[in-house]
């Protein structure tokens, strides 16, 4: 079997009250203010996702806008810089390394944050197999259904199948070594609570779709 790299670095922090993975602080003096303001980001983030899952909630038909809120405090969130290194082109061409393989995000609902550089695509629903590039927008957020959350609307909403690979061909690589450009993007993953449960949401089955997953922890 051929391996495949992912290429890329990453740093997460998530909420003070999550002991289960606490943050690995940079000391104050090597970056200041970048804890502080990490942590104001990640909450602002949530901030703005707690907007988003209202706009869910009343989009399926609950009548409840807040319905999403107790189990989605914002605690089990994290916060990911990424930074994918320059990497020969001709190696991602070959598919002897990838910037982030095909996946699906885990939790409720994703935001992502990217610079200019492009690369991100997701799989068509309709296609399976078939990838479209998703343009980096300017100042706007790309929202991506999580895993858990399909499981709460019953497949109402997908999670999006996404990865990152070389931007479109005029903008593939830098200098005579065609080498691609540095990428850096910000995902934040909204979760639930480790100790909610996620379960089919009463209006969101019947005998037409009845519940098509079993509760989980
Ligand atoms: O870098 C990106 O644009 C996507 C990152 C991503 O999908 C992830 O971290 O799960
Ligand atoms: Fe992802």
């Amino acid at each position: 079997m051929r391996q495949v790299s992912d290429v890329k670095e990453s740093y997460e922090i998530g909420s003070k009250s999550n002991i289960d993975q606490p943050n690995q602080e940079l000391p104050e003096d090597v970056l200041p203010d970048f804890r502080s303001f990490l942590m104001y980001f990640h909450w602002e983030c949530h901030h703005t996702a707690e907007t988003i899952l209202s706009a869910m909630a009343l989009g399926i038909g609950l009548s409840d806008e807040n319905h999403f809120r107790p189990t989605n405090p914002g605690h089990n969130n994290q916060l990911r810089l990424l930074h994918y290194p320059p990497v020969p082109v001709a190696d991602v061409e070959q598919h002897l390394s990838t910037e982030m393989g095909a996946h699906s995000d885990r939790g409720s609902i994703i935001m992502l944050f990217q610079d200019d550089c492009g690369g991100l695509q997701i799989e068509d629903p309709h296609n399976p197999g078939v990838f479209i590039n998703v343009p980096p927008p300017k100042d706007e957020v790309v929202m991506n259904v999580g895993d858990l959350m399909i499981r709460w609307v019953n497949d109402a909403l997908k999670s999006t199948v996404h990865r990152v690979t070389l931007p479109p061909k005029q903008d593939r690589f830098t200098g005579d070594e065609h080498m691609t450009r540095a990428r850096y993007s910000v995902p934040h993953f909204v979760s639930p609570e480790g100790q909610s449960v996620v379960e089919c949401l009463p209006s969101c089955a019947d005998e037409k779709p009845p519940a098509k997953y079993k509760p989980i922890e």
